[in-house]
C-alpha cells in the first residue's frame, strides 16, 4: 500500500508502505498510481514527496510476485507519471533504495538521500536487468561508465558516494523526509524539463565502442556463463546509442527474455535460500527463534596455521577481542607477522584503521581462561584435537562454549573429552577463513539449542553466511564432495585427462574444475586424510594400492601422483605443469598422460571417449545423489542449507542455484535415469545407486523443490 496526507499546507506526501522493505507488490504499485493521481489533482497540492515507512526508502520489487503471473499496474508508466509531472516530485531515500525502490527515484525530479542510506540496481544478482528505465536513466544521469559498474555488478553504493556520482542532489543526517518536505516547497514553480532524466541524452564519454567492448569482455569472462550481466551491457549500451524511446524497447526485449529465463529462476531462489538459513530448527524441535545465544566478548583461538589465522583475523575484524595461542615460540612469531600483515592490507583495502590491538598473542593455552568462546584449529589430527579439547575443559570458565574447526572429524567425539558437552560445537570455516563467506556450524546429538544459537550469532556477526548442519563425516559439503572427486578420479582411468574433465566443469560455471582446485590446495593434504582412513596404503605383497578397497571401488590415481612429489602449485607440478613452484598458471602436462596411459595398461583398462556431458553427470549427479542421503539422514535441514554452502563455499555457480535446485532444474526422474544407467555400468560405485529419498521423491511425482521438505516429512512419518 501507499499512504497519502497532505503536510505543510500544499505537500503531498506518499508513503510506501508494505514490511519489512517496502517491496513493490501490486498493492504498493497500486496505492502510487492513486496517490499520484490524487496529488496532481488536487490544487491545494503544489509538490510532491515520496518516502517509505520504517526508515527504508523501497527495496525493490516484490520477488516473490515474479514466480506467478503479474497483476496490479506496471512499473514503467507508473514512474513515467511521476517523471512527466506538472509539480516537483522530490524522492526522500534513507535506508535503502533498491531495484525499482531506486527507478522510482530516479523517475522524481529530486532525490534527497538520508547519509546511512544505500543505493543501487542489483537486479543483475538476480538474474535480471532494471527493467522499469533504470538501465536507460541510469546512464543518462551519471555517465556511461559509473552506470555500466553499477548495473552490471548490482554493486550497492552509500549516500556519499550517489552524492559524488550525481545519483542524488542533496545528503542530510538529519530526518530525510521533513528535509524533502521543505526542499519541495522551495522548487515549486521551477522549471522542471531540465529534471526530468529520460529527456536528456547521456553524458559524453570518449572511446564508447572502446568501453563497451572492453567491458562486455570483461564481464563475460567474470559471468561464468550467466546471462543477465550481458543483457546489462547491451541495455546500457542502447542508452548511450538511441533515443529514450527505442532504449525503452530494447530495455524491455532484453527483460523478456531474462524474465523467464531459468537463470532468474535460480537466482531468485538463492536470495531466499540465504534468507531461510537462519531460521534453523534442531532435530530436537529448537529453533532459532526460540533459543537465545549466550554473549560472547572475548574469543580465543588455538593454533595459527592457515585456518587459524585467518579465523583471528575474521574474529577481529568484526571487533572481538581475539587472544591467539600458538605453542612454538617460532611460529607463533610467524603468525603474528601475517596476521598483521593480513590486518594491514583488508583495513587498507577497506579505508579504516587496522584492529591489530584487538589480539594478544600467547603460547599458554592457560591464558584462554576468561574467553567466552573458543576456536579450536589446530592440526587436523583427532588425538591432538582430543587432548585439545580436555586441556580446554579444565581451563575455560564454566559457560564457554567450545569450538571445533575441523573440516570433518566427529564433533561429537570431541564433545566427549569434556566436562559440557552440551557447549561443543564445530565452526568449519572455509580457506581462506578471512575471505570465504561460508561457516558450516556443526551440532552434535549433545550441543544444547543455546550452543548453535551463540555459533550462528557469532557466525552473523563475523559476517559469514552460516548454515546449522548436524554431525556426520565430512557434514555437508565435504561429504559431497568426496563423491565428486572420486568420480573425476574413475574418469582418469577410464579415458578422460585432467584438463577435459575441468574443461566440463568450468564451461558449465565453476571457476575452476576439480583438478585445478586440488592443484591450488594441494594435493598431500587429500593424501593425507585418505592416509588416516587406511585407503592410500599399497598391499605389502604386491606394493600397489588396491583398486577396490572396503568392499567397494577406489582410485588409487591421486595417491600415485602424490608419491611423485607432485603436490600441485606450490611444487610446481600436480595434475598440470607449472612454470616454476608456486605459479599459479598450469599447462596440460604431458608426463601426467602418459602416466594415466601406464596405469591403465597396468590395470588392463581400456581408454574410451568420455564427453562432457558424462563428466557433468557422474561428477554432479553422484555428489547430488549424496546430497539426498543427506537430506534422508538430517544432517540439513533442507535444500536450500545444502544449495547455499555449495554457492557460498564451494563456488557452484549461483546462476545454476545449487546442487539440488539445479537436479530440481534438470528433473529428478532424469538425475535418477541416469543414475541408474551409471550405477548399471559401475555396480561396485555405491555413490552412484540412487538413494531412496530420491527414488520417493519421483514415485511422489517430483514435487518442486519448494515441496521437498513436505514430502520428507509425510515419507519419515510412514517410517
Ligand atoms: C520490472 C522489474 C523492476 C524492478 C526489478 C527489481 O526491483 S528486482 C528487486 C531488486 N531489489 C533487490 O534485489 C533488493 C533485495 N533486498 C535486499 O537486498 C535486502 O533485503 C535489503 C532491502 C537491503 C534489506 O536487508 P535486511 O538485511 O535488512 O533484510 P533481509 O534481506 O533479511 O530482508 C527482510 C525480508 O524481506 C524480504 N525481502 C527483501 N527484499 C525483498 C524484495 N525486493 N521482494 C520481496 N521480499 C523481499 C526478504 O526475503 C526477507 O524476508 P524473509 O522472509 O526472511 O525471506
Amino acid at each position: 500500500m501507499a499512504a497519502f496526507a497532505r503536510v505543510s499546507g500544499s505537500v503531498g506526501l506518499i508513503t510506501l508502505q508494505n514490511p519489512p522493505v517496502n517491496a513493490l507488490s501490486a498493492a504498493v504499485r497500486q496505492g502510487i498510481v492513486d496517490s499520484v493521481q490524487r496529488a496532481l489533482r488536487e490544487p491545494e497540492v503544489k509538490c510532491v514527496v515520496i518516502c517509505g515507512q520504517n526508515g527504508i526508502f523501497c527495496g525493490g520489487a516484490d520477488i516473490r510476485e515474479f514466480s506467478g503471473p503479474m497483476s496490479g499496474p506496471p512499473l514503467i508508466p507508473m514512474i513515467h507519471s511521476i517523471e512527466v509531472a506538472a509539480k516537483p516530485v522530490v524522492a526522500a531515500i534513507e535506508g535503502s533504495a533498491l531495484g525499482g525502490g531506486l527507478e522510482i527515484a530516479l523517475g522524481c525530479h529530486y532525490r534527497i538521500a538520508h547519509s546511512k542510506t544505500r543505493l543501487g540496481l542489483p537486479e543483475v544478482t538476480l538474474g535480471l536487468l532494471p527493467a522499469a528505465g533504470g538501465s536507460q536513466r541510469l546512464p543518462r544521469l551519471i555517465g556511461v561508465p559509473a552506470a555500466l559498474d553499477l548495473i552490471t555488478t548490482g554493486r550497492h553504493v552509500t549516500a556519499a558516494e550517489a552524492l559524488q556520482l550525481g545519483m542524488v542532489d542533496q545528503v542530510t543526517d538529519r530526518n530525510v523526509t521533513d528535509v524533502a518536505v521543505k526542499f519541495a516547497l522551495s522548487v515549486v514553480g521551477k522549471p522542471l524539463d531540465a529534471r526530468r532524466i529520460s529527456m536528456h541524452s547521456c553524458p559524453h564519454s570518449p572511446d564508447l565502442d572502446e568501453l563497451f567492448e572492453r567491458t562486455m569482455q570483461h564481464v563475460r569472462q567474470r559471468a561464468r556463463g550467466a546471462i543477465a550481466p550481458v543483457a546489462c551491457v547491451q541495455a546500457v549500451r542502447a542508452a548511450a546509442t538511441l533515443p529514450y524511446a527505442q532504449g525503452m524497447e530494447k530495455e524491455r526485449e532484453l527483460m523478456a527474455t531474462l524474465f523467464t529465463s531459468g537463470q532468474a529462476r535460480a537466482l531468485q531462489y538463492c536470495f531466499f535460500a540465504q534468507r531461510a538459513i537462519g531460521r534453523w530448527s534442531m532435530p530436537s524441535g529448537a529453533r532459532w527463534d526460540t533459543s537465545k545465544p549466550r554473549p560472547v566478548h572475548k574469543t580465543a583461538v588455538i593454533g595459527l596455521g592457515t585456518m587459524g589465522r585467518g579465523i583471528a583475523v575474521t574474529l577481529a575484524q568484526a571487533g572481538f577481542p581475539v587472544i591467539a595461542v600458538e605453542n612454538h615460540e617460532k611460529q607463533l612469531m610467524e603468525a603474528k607477522q601475517a596476521i598483521s600483515g593480513m590486518l594491514e592490507r583488508g583495513a587498507k583495502r577497506r579505508g579504516v584503521t587496522p584492529v591489530l590491538n584487538k589480539i594478544t598473542y600467547s603460547r599458554d593455552i592457560q591464558s584462554v581462561a576468561n574467553a567466552d568462546l573458543v576456536i579450536e584449529a589446530v592440526f587436523e589430527d583427532m588425538a591432538l584435537k582430543e587432548k585439545v579439547f580436555q586441556q580446554l575443559s579444565a581451563i575455560c570458565k564454566p559457560g564457554a562454549l567450545l569450538c571445533t574447526n575441523t573440516s570433518g572429524l566427529n564433533v561429537d567425539h570431541l564433545a566427549s573429552q569434556v566436562r559440557n558437552p552440551e557447549l561443543v560445537v564445530g565452526m568449519h570455516f572455509f580457506a581462506p577463513a578471512h575471505v570465504m563467506k561460508l561457516l558450516e556450524v556443526v551440532y552434535g546429538p549433545r550441543s544444547s539449542p543455546e550452543a548453535l544459537a551463540t555459533a550462528m550469532a557469532v557466525g552473523k556477526k563475523i559476517g559469514k553466511v552460516s548454515v546449522a548442519v548436524g554431525n556426520c563425516q565430512g557434514f555437508v559439503g565435504n561429504r559431497m564432495l568426496e563423491h565428486y572427486m572420486e568420480q573425476a578420479l574413475f574418469l582418469l582411468e577410464e579415458g578422460a585427462t585432467p584438463e577435459l574433465v575441468d574443461q566440463a566443469l568450468e564451461e558449465f560455471g565453476f571457476a575452476m574444475g576439480v583438478f585445478r582446485v586440488s592443484d591450488l590446495s594441494g594435493l598431500d593434504i587429500g593424501w593425507r586424510i585418505r592416509k588416516g582412513k587406511g585407503l592410500a596404503v599399497p598391499d605389502p605383497t604386491t606394493g600397489q594400492t588396491a583398486r577396490v578397497q572396503q568392499g567397494r571401488r577406489y582410485s588409487p590415481v591421486a595417491d600415485l601422483i602424490c608419491e611423485q612429489g607432485r603436490f600441485g602449485q606450490k611444487t610446481g607440478q600436480g595434475w598440470y605443469q607449472y612454470n616454476t613452484p608456486g605459479s599459479r598458471v598450469g599447462k596440460p602436462d604431458p608426463w601426467v598422460h602418459n602416466f594415466l596411459k601406464d596405469y591403465r595398461a597396468q590395470h588392463g583398462l581400456v581408454a574410451r571417449r568420455i564427453d562432457h556431458q558424462e563428466v557433468l553427470e557422474r561428477c554432479l549427479y553422484s555428489m547430488i545423489n549424496e546430497g539426498f542421503r543427506i537430506l534422508e539422514d538430517g544432517i540439513a535441514a533442507g535444500p536450500e542449507d545444502i544449495d547455499v554452502i555449495y554457492v557460498f563455499g564451494y563456488n557452484w555457480p549461483r546462476h545454476r542455484g545449487g546442487p539440488m535446485f539445479y537436479a530440481h532444474m534438470v528433473g529428478l526422474p532424469k538425475v535418477l535415469e541416469r543414475l541408474e544407467h551409471y550405477h548399471q555400468a559401475h555396480p561396485d560405485v555405491p555413490s552412484l545407486q540412487p538413494c531412496n529419498l530420491l527414488r520417493k521423491l519421483v514415485a511422489n511425482g517430483s514435487p518442486p523443490i519448494q515441496k521437498w521438505k513436505e514430502v520428507m516429512k509425510k515419507i519419515n512419518s510412514r517410517l
